[in-house]
Protein backbone atom coordinates (compact mmCIF):
# COMPACT_ATOMS: atom_id res chain seq x y z
CA UNK A 1 0.00 0.00 0.00
CA UNK A 2 1.20 3.69 -1.00
CA UNK A 3 2.21 5.55 2.13
CA UNK A 4 1.22 9.02 2.61
CA UNK A 5 2.26 12.79 2.29
CA UNK A 6 1.58 14.28 5.52
CA UNK A 7 1.00 17.91 5.19
CA UNK A 8 1.51 20.77 7.98
CA UNK A 9 0.44 24.24 7.03
CA UNK A 10 0.85 26.14 9.74
CA UNK A 11 -1.33 29.92 9.24
CA UNK A 12 -1.32 33.17 11.91
CA UNK A 13 -4.91 31.68 13.38
CA UNK A 14 -5.28 28.18 12.18
CA UNK A 15 -3.40 24.45 11.69
CA UNK A 16 -4.48 22.63 8.83
CA UNK A 17 -3.22 19.36 8.47
CA UNK A 18 -3.87 16.80 5.69
CA UNK A 19 -2.93 13.41 4.64
CA UNK A 20 -2.24 12.41 1.05
CA UNK A 21 -1.73 9.43 -1.00
CA UNK A 22 -0.39 10.72 -4.58
CA UNK A 23 -2.15 13.77 -5.41
CA UNK A 24 -5.43 12.41 -3.64
CA UNK A 25 -6.35 14.33 -0.16
CA UNK A 26 -7.31 11.35 1.97
CA UNK A 27 -8.20 13.73 4.87
CA UNK A 28 -7.53 17.18 5.77
CA UNK A 29 -8.73 19.29 8.79
CA UNK A 30 -8.48 22.37 10.10
CA UNK A 31 -8.25 23.81 13.45
CA UNK A 32 -8.93 27.34 14.64
CA UNK A 33 -6.88 28.42 17.60
CA UNK A 34 -7.70 31.24 20.19
CA UNK A 35 -6.47 34.47 20.25
CA UNK A 36 -4.74 34.09 23.22
CA UNK A 37 -2.72 31.29 21.73
CA UNK A 38 -2.36 32.64 18.30
CA UNK A 39 -1.28 36.16 20.43
CA UNK A 40 2.19 34.31 21.81
CA UNK A 41 5.38 33.91 20.18
CA UNK A 42 6.07 30.56 17.96
CA UNK A 43 8.04 28.85 20.64
CA UNK A 44 5.29 29.26 23.19
CA UNK A 45 3.03 27.59 20.11
CA UNK A 46 4.85 24.55 19.76
CA UNK A 47 3.98 22.12 21.80
CA UNK A 48 0.39 23.12 21.84
CA UNK A 49 -0.01 22.77 16.95
CA UNK A 50 2.73 19.73 17.77
CA UNK A 51 0.12 18.02 19.78
CA UNK A 52 -2.70 19.12 17.80
CA UNK A 53 -1.32 16.79 14.36
CA UNK A 54 -0.70 13.84 17.07
CA UNK A 55 -4.72 14.12 18.04
CA UNK A 56 -5.16 14.63 13.57
CA UNK A 57 -3.30 11.16 13.29
CA UNK A 58 -5.03 9.70 16.22
CA UNK A 59 -8.51 10.78 14.50
CA UNK A 60 -7.67 9.80 10.96
CA UNK A 61 -6.34 5.83 12.64
CA UNK A 62 -3.03 6.69 10.11
CA UNK A 63 0.32 5.45 12.21
CA UNK A 64 3.01 7.78 11.78
CA UNK A 65 4.48 4.52 10.50
CA UNK A 66 2.01 4.90 7.04
CA UNK A 67 3.92 8.87 6.56
CA UNK A 68 6.89 8.41 3.58
CA UNK A 69 7.32 12.37 3.50
CA UNK A 70 5.77 15.38 5.76
CA UNK A 71 5.18 18.54 3.59
CA UNK A 72 4.95 21.82 5.08
CA UNK A 73 4.55 25.66 4.55
CA UNK A 74 8.29 27.08 4.72
CA UNK A 75 8.69 30.05 6.83
CA UNK A 76 10.80 33.25 7.73
CA UNK A 77 14.25 32.52 5.57
CA UNK A 78 16.76 34.34 3.57
CA UNK A 79 14.84 35.47 0.19
CA UNK A 80 14.95 32.45 -2.11
CA UNK A 81 13.42 31.83 -5.41
CA UNK A 82 10.28 29.49 -5.48
CA UNK A 83 10.58 25.32 -5.60
CA UNK A 84 10.93 22.86 -3.09
CA UNK A 85 13.39 22.23 -0.40
CA UNK A 86 15.05 20.13 2.25
CA UNK A 87 14.19 21.09 5.57
CA UNK A 88 17.93 20.65 6.49
CA UNK A 89 19.68 21.88 9.82
CA UNK A 90 20.45 25.53 8.11
CA UNK A 91 17.27 25.87 7.47
CA UNK A 92 16.10 23.94 10.84
CA UNK A 93 18.48 27.20 12.58
CA UNK A 94 16.88 30.16 10.54
CA UNK A 95 13.36 29.11 11.75
CA UNK A 96 14.23 28.24 15.17
CA UNK A 97 16.06 31.31 16.00
CA UNK A 98 13.68 33.70 13.84
CA UNK A 99 16.64 34.81 12.74
CA UNK A 100 14.84 36.72 10.21
CA UNK A 101 11.22 36.58 12.07
CA UNK A 102 8.84 35.34 14.07
CA UNK A 103 5.47 34.08 11.73
CA UNK A 104 3.44 30.98 12.28
CA UNK A 105 4.80 29.37 8.83
CA UNK A 106 8.58 29.14 10.80
CA UNK A 107 6.51 26.62 12.87
CA UNK A 108 5.04 23.96 9.92
CA UNK A 109 8.75 23.75 9.36
CA UNK A 110 9.75 23.12 12.37
CA UNK A 111 7.53 20.84 12.93
CA UNK A 112 7.70 18.65 10.17
CA UNK A 113 11.50 18.37 11.06
CA UNK A 114 10.62 17.45 14.40
CA UNK A 115 8.40 14.99 13.46
CA UNK A 116 10.42 13.67 11.08
CA UNK A 117 13.55 13.18 13.07
CA UNK A 118 11.13 11.03 15.27
CA UNK A 119 10.43 8.82 12.03
CA UNK A 120 13.34 8.95 10.54
CA UNK A 121 11.80 10.27 7.07
CA UNK A 122 12.10 14.05 5.37
CA UNK A 123 10.18 17.62 5.62
CA UNK A 124 10.77 19.27 2.59
CA UNK A 125 8.57 22.91 2.25
CA UNK A 126 7.51 24.42 -0.69
CA UNK A 127 7.44 28.25 -1.92
CA UNK A 128 8.01 29.77 1.78
CA UNK A 129 6.60 33.21 2.46
CA UNK A 130 10.01 34.62 1.28
CA UNK A 131 10.09 33.95 -2.62
CA UNK A 132 11.31 37.24 -3.43
CA UNK A 133 11.09 38.34 -7.34
CA UNK A 134 10.51 41.59 -6.54
CA UNK A 135 11.28 44.51 -9.80
CA UNK A 136 14.20 46.59 -8.72
CA UNK A 137 11.68 49.56 -8.05
CA UNK A 138 9.67 47.91 -5.90
CA UNK A 139 12.69 47.17 -3.58
CA UNK A 140 13.45 50.73 -3.22
CA UNK A 141 11.93 53.16 -0.11
CA UNK A 142 12.80 56.45 0.37
CA UNK A 143 15.80 55.58 3.20
CA UNK A 144 19.10 54.59 1.91
CA UNK A 145 20.12 51.08 3.40
CA UNK A 146 16.33 50.90 3.91
CA UNK A 147 14.95 48.25 1.42
CA UNK A 148 11.33 46.42 0.58
CA UNK A 149 11.08 42.61 0.36
CA UNK A 150 9.14 40.54 -0.27
CA UNK A 151 7.01 38.50 2.39
CA UNK A 152 3.77 37.20 1.27
CA UNK A 153 1.68 34.19 0.78
CA UNK A 154 3.39 33.09 -2.22
CA UNK A 155 2.17 29.07 -1.79
CA UNK A 156 -1.52 30.42 -2.37
CA UNK A 157 -1.26 33.24 -4.57
CA UNK A 158 0.99 31.11 -7.09
CA UNK A 159 -1.24 28.26 -6.66
CA UNK A 160 -4.80 30.53 -7.83
CA UNK A 161 -3.10 31.97 -10.14
CA UNK A 162 -1.90 28.68 -12.15
CA UNK A 163 -5.12 26.87 -11.83
CA UNK A 164 -6.65 30.46 -12.79
CA UNK A 165 -4.67 30.08 -15.95
CA UNK A 166 -5.47 26.32 -16.63
CA UNK A 167 -8.59 26.71 -16.54
CA UNK A 168 -8.53 29.51 -19.39
CA UNK A 169 -6.32 27.70 -20.85
CA UNK A 170 -3.38 29.66 -20.78
CA UNK A 171 0.24 29.57 -19.07
CA UNK A 172 1.18 31.38 -16.29
CA UNK A 173 3.69 32.98 -17.40
CA UNK A 174 1.77 34.87 -19.96
CA UNK A 175 -0.70 36.73 -17.88
CA UNK A 176 -0.71 39.15 -15.86
CA UNK A 177 -2.76 39.26 -12.62
CA UNK A 178 -3.37 40.86 -9.26
CA UNK A 179 -4.13 38.23 -6.88
CA UNK A 180 -5.21 38.79 -3.35
CA UNK A 181 -4.88 36.54 -0.34
CA UNK A 182 -7.21 37.50 2.40
CA UNK A 183 -6.57 35.62 5.70
CA UNK A 184 -4.72 36.15 9.01
CA UNK A 185 -2.70 38.46 6.92
CA UNK A 186 -3.28 40.30 3.61
CA UNK A 187 -0.90 40.30 1.09
CA UNK A 188 -2.17 41.64 -2.82
CA UNK A 189 0.63 40.88 -5.64
CA UNK A 190 1.09 41.71 -8.72
CA UNK A 191 1.90 39.13 -11.41
CA UNK A 192 3.64 39.83 -14.24
CA UNK A 193 4.08 36.67 -16.61
CA UNK A 194 4.90 34.29 -13.65
CA UNK A 195 6.49 36.58 -11.61
CA UNK A 196 5.57 38.64 -8.40
CA UNK A 197 6.80 41.99 -9.24
CA UNK A 198 5.09 44.11 -6.66
CA UNK A 199 3.42 42.61 -3.46
CA UNK A 200 2.78 44.29 0.10
CA UNK A 201 5.08 42.39 2.92
CA UNK A 202 1.94 42.02 4.85
CA UNK A 203 3.95 40.98 7.86
CA UNK A 204 5.79 43.70 8.92
CA UNK A 205 3.35 47.15 8.66
CA UNK A 206 3.01 47.62 4.67
CA UNK A 207 -0.32 47.23 2.99
CA UNK A 208 -4.41 46.91 3.79
CA UNK A 209 -4.79 46.02 7.59
CA UNK A 210 -6.19 42.16 7.73
CA UNK A 211 -7.66 40.42 10.53
CA UNK A 212 -4.43 40.67 12.54
CA UNK A 213 -2.18 42.73 10.83
CA UNK A 214 -1.93 46.38 11.33
CA UNK A 215 -0.91 47.23 7.87
CA UNK A 216 0.85 50.56 6.94
CA UNK A 217 1.25 53.52 9.74
CA UNK A 218 2.18 56.42 9.57
CA UNK A 219 5.70 56.76 10.49
CA UNK A 220 5.06 59.85 13.09
CA UNK A 221 2.15 57.98 14.93
CA UNK A 222 3.91 54.86 15.25
CA UNK A 223 6.99 56.88 16.70
CA UNK A 224 4.58 58.79 18.88
CA UNK A 225 2.65 55.76 19.75
CA UNK A 226 5.75 54.01 20.70
CA UNK A 227 7.12 56.63 23.44
CA UNK A 228 3.19 57.29 25.08
CA UNK A 229 3.35 53.18 25.53
CA UNK A 230 7.38 52.54 26.18
CA UNK A 231 7.08 49.29 23.99
CA UNK A 232 10.13 47.60 23.11
CA UNK A 233 10.87 46.60 19.45
CA UNK A 234 9.51 43.14 20.47
CA UNK A 235 6.40 44.28 21.32
CA UNK A 236 5.88 46.63 18.58
CA UNK A 237 6.59 43.84 16.32
CA UNK A 238 3.93 41.79 17.54
CA UNK A 239 1.56 44.67 17.95
CA UNK A 240 2.19 45.16 14.06
CA UNK A 241 2.01 41.28 12.85
CA UNK A 242 -0.14 39.58 15.51
CA UNK A 243 -2.44 41.97 17.36
CA UNK A 244 -3.49 44.75 14.82
CA UNK A 245 -6.23 44.88 11.60
CA UNK A 246 -9.32 43.66 13.16
CA UNK A 247 -8.23 42.05 16.48
CA UNK A 248 -6.89 45.50 17.76
CA UNK A 249 -10.30 47.40 16.86
CA UNK A 250 -12.72 44.92 17.50
CA UNK A 251 -11.00 42.52 19.89
CA UNK A 252 -11.28 39.60 17.36
CA UNK A 253 -10.02 38.35 14.77
CA UNK A 254 -12.86 36.37 13.12
CA UNK A 255 -14.58 37.57 10.23
CA UNK A 256 -17.45 35.58 10.80
CA UNK A 257 -18.43 37.06 14.13
CA UNK A 258 -17.80 40.55 13.55
CA UNK A 259 -20.24 39.95 10.38
CA UNK A 260 -22.56 38.35 12.29
CA UNK A 261 -22.30 41.55 14.91
CA UNK A 262 -23.05 44.17 12.20
CA UNK A 263 -26.01 42.40 10.80
CA UNK A 264 -27.06 42.68 14.38
CA UNK A 265 -26.53 46.51 13.99
CA UNK A 266 -23.01 47.02 15.73
CA UNK A 267 -22.20 50.11 13.44
CA UNK A 268 -18.80 50.19 14.78
CA UNK A 269 -17.90 46.92 13.27
CA UNK A 270 -19.40 47.81 10.34
CA UNK A 271 -17.12 50.89 10.11
CA UNK A 272 -14.21 49.11 10.59
CA UNK A 273 -14.94 46.28 7.97
CA UNK A 274 -15.17 49.04 5.67
CA UNK A 275 -12.29 50.48 6.48
CA UNK A 276 -10.61 47.58 5.50
CA UNK A 277 -12.04 46.99 2.18
CA UNK A 278 -11.40 51.00 1.18
CA UNK A 279 -7.37 49.87 1.90
CA UNK A 280 -7.88 46.53 0.36
CA UNK A 281 -9.59 48.25 -2.43
CA UNK A 282 -6.89 50.64 -2.81
CA UNK A 283 -3.75 48.14 -2.76
CA UNK A 284 -5.45 46.52 -5.89
CA UNK A 285 -5.45 49.92 -7.66
CA UNK A 286 -1.68 50.02 -7.07
CA UNK A 287 -0.74 47.40 -8.61
CA UNK A 288 -2.64 47.83 -11.26
CA UNK A 289 -0.48 51.11 -11.77
CA UNK A 290 2.36 48.39 -11.39
CA UNK A 291 0.93 46.27 -14.16
CA UNK A 292 0.23 49.48 -16.25
CA UNK A 293 -3.41 48.77 -16.21
CA UNK A 294 -2.84 45.74 -18.39
CA UNK A 295 -4.63 43.64 -15.69
CA UNK A 296 -6.10 40.17 -17.43
CA UNK A 297 -8.32 39.43 -14.00
CA UNK A 298 -8.17 40.05 -10.26
CA UNK A 299 -8.44 36.71 -8.28
CA UNK A 300 -8.99 36.27 -4.06
CA UNK A 301 -8.77 34.05 -2.24
CA UNK A 302 -8.09 32.54 1.83
CA UNK A 303 -10.44 32.35 4.40
CA UNK A 304 -11.88 35.77 4.47
CA UNK A 305 -12.82 35.84 0.49
CA UNK A 306 -15.70 33.26 1.67
CA UNK A 307 -17.89 36.14 3.19
CA UNK A 308 -19.79 37.79 0.40
CA UNK A 309 -20.60 40.69 2.85
CA UNK A 310 -16.56 41.33 2.95
CA UNK A 311 -16.22 40.91 -1.13
CA UNK A 312 -18.99 43.19 -1.54
CA UNK A 313 -17.53 45.87 0.09
CA UNK A 314 -14.34 45.24 -1.66
CA UNK A 315 -15.93 45.21 -5.61
CA UNK A 316 -16.91 48.56 -5.72
CA UNK A 317 -13.27 50.02 -6.03
CA UNK A 318 -11.77 47.32 -8.14
CA UNK A 319 -14.51 46.15 -10.91
CA UNK A 320 -13.83 48.68 -13.59
CA UNK A 321 -9.84 47.37 -13.20
CA UNK A 322 -10.68 43.38 -14.67
CA UNK A 323 -12.71 40.81 -14.05
CA UNK A 324 -12.91 39.00 -10.83
CA UNK A 325 -12.58 35.38 -9.68
CA UNK A 326 -12.93 34.34 -6.57
CA UNK A 327 -10.84 31.12 -4.74
CA UNK A 328 -12.31 31.19 -1.55
CA UNK A 329 -10.19 29.27 1.50
CA UNK A 330 -7.08 28.08 -0.36
CA UNK A 331 -5.06 25.57 -2.33
CA UNK A 332 -2.12 25.46 -0.19
CA UNK A 333 -2.47 22.02 1.03
CA UNK A 334 -2.99 20.30 -3.11
CA UNK A 335 0.35 23.11 -3.65
CA UNK A 336 2.40 21.64 -0.97
CA UNK A 337 1.43 17.80 -1.72
CA UNK A 338 2.14 18.28 -5.12
CA UNK A 339 5.62 19.74 -4.39
CA UNK A 340 6.46 16.83 -2.02
CA UNK A 341 4.86 14.27 -4.67
CA UNK A 342 7.39 15.81 -7.37
CA UNK A 343 10.08 15.26 -5.03
CA UNK A 344 9.49 11.87 -4.49
CA UNK A 345 8.91 11.14 -8.18
CA UNK A 346 11.92 13.39 -9.30
CA UNK A 347 14.77 13.83 -6.25
CA UNK A 348 16.79 16.44 -8.91
CA UNK A 349 13.92 18.62 -8.13
CA UNK A 350 15.12 19.53 -4.58
CA UNK A 351 16.42 22.56 -3.62
CA UNK A 352 18.77 23.16 -0.78
CA UNK A 353 18.74 25.82 1.51
CA UNK A 354 22.34 27.49 2.71
CA UNK A 355 22.33 29.81 5.14
CA UNK A 356 23.43 33.15 4.73
CA UNK A 357 27.34 33.63 5.40
CA UNK A 358 28.25 36.18 7.92
CA UNK A 359 30.49 38.25 6.68
CA UNK A 360 31.31 40.07 10.34
N1 LIG B 1 -16.94 31.71 6.01
C1 LIG B 1 -16.19 32.74 6.39
N2 LIG B 1 -16.66 34.00 6.32
C2 LIG B 1 -15.91 35.05 6.71
N3 LIG B 1 -14.66 34.95 7.18
C3 LIG B 1 -14.13 33.73 7.27
C4 LIG B 1 -14.85 32.57 6.88
N4 LIG B 1 -14.05 31.49 7.09
C5 LIG B 1 -12.88 31.98 7.59
N5 LIG B 1 -12.94 33.32 7.70
C6 LIG B 1 -11.91 34.24 8.22
O1 LIG B 1 -10.71 34.01 7.54
C7 LIG B 1 -9.60 34.30 8.41
C8 LIG B 1 -8.65 33.13 8.42
O2 LIG B 1 -8.31 32.84 7.09
P1 LIG B 1 -7.23 31.73 6.73
O3 LIG B 1 -7.68 30.43 7.29
O4 LIG B 1 -6.97 31.84 5.27
O5 LIG B 1 -6.02 32.32 7.56
P2 LIG B 1 -4.74 31.62 8.16
O6 LIG B 1 -4.39 30.44 7.31
O7 LIG B 1 -4.90 31.40 9.62
O8 LIG B 1 -3.67 32.79 8.00
P3 LIG B 1 -2.92 33.20 6.68
O9 LIG B 1 -3.84 32.84 5.53
O10 LIG B 1 -2.70 34.67 6.79
O11 LIG B 1 -1.65 32.42 6.66
C9 LIG B 1 -10.19 34.60 9.78
O12 LIG B 1 -10.30 35.99 9.95
C10 LIG B 1 -11.58 33.97 9.68
O13 LIG B 1 -12.50 34.60 10.53
C1 LIG C 1 2.42 35.07 4.52
C2 LIG C 1 3.10 36.32 4.93
C3 LIG C 1 2.18 37.47 5.18
C4 LIG C 1 1.35 37.32 6.40
O1 LIG C 1 1.37 36.32 7.12
O2 LIG C 1 0.61 38.27 6.68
Amino acid sequence: MEKFILVLNLGSTTTKVALFRDLNCHIVKTYSHDKGLISRGINEQKSVRYETIIQFLKDSKVAPEEISIVAARGGLLQPVEGGTYLVNEDMLDDLTSGKYGDHASNLSGILAAEFAGDYDIEAVITDPVVVDELCIQAQYTGIKGIRRTSIFHALNQKAVARKYAAGINKNYEDLNLIVIHMGGGITVGAHHLGRVIDVNNGLNGDGPMSPTRAGSLPVNGLLKYLDRHNLSHQEINKLISKQGGLLSHLNTEDVRDIVAAVEKGDTHSAEVLEAMAFQIGKEIGAKAAVLHGQVDQIIFTGGVSRSEYVMDLIKPYISFLAPITVYPGELEMEALAYGAYTIEQDRTLLKTYRAEVSHD
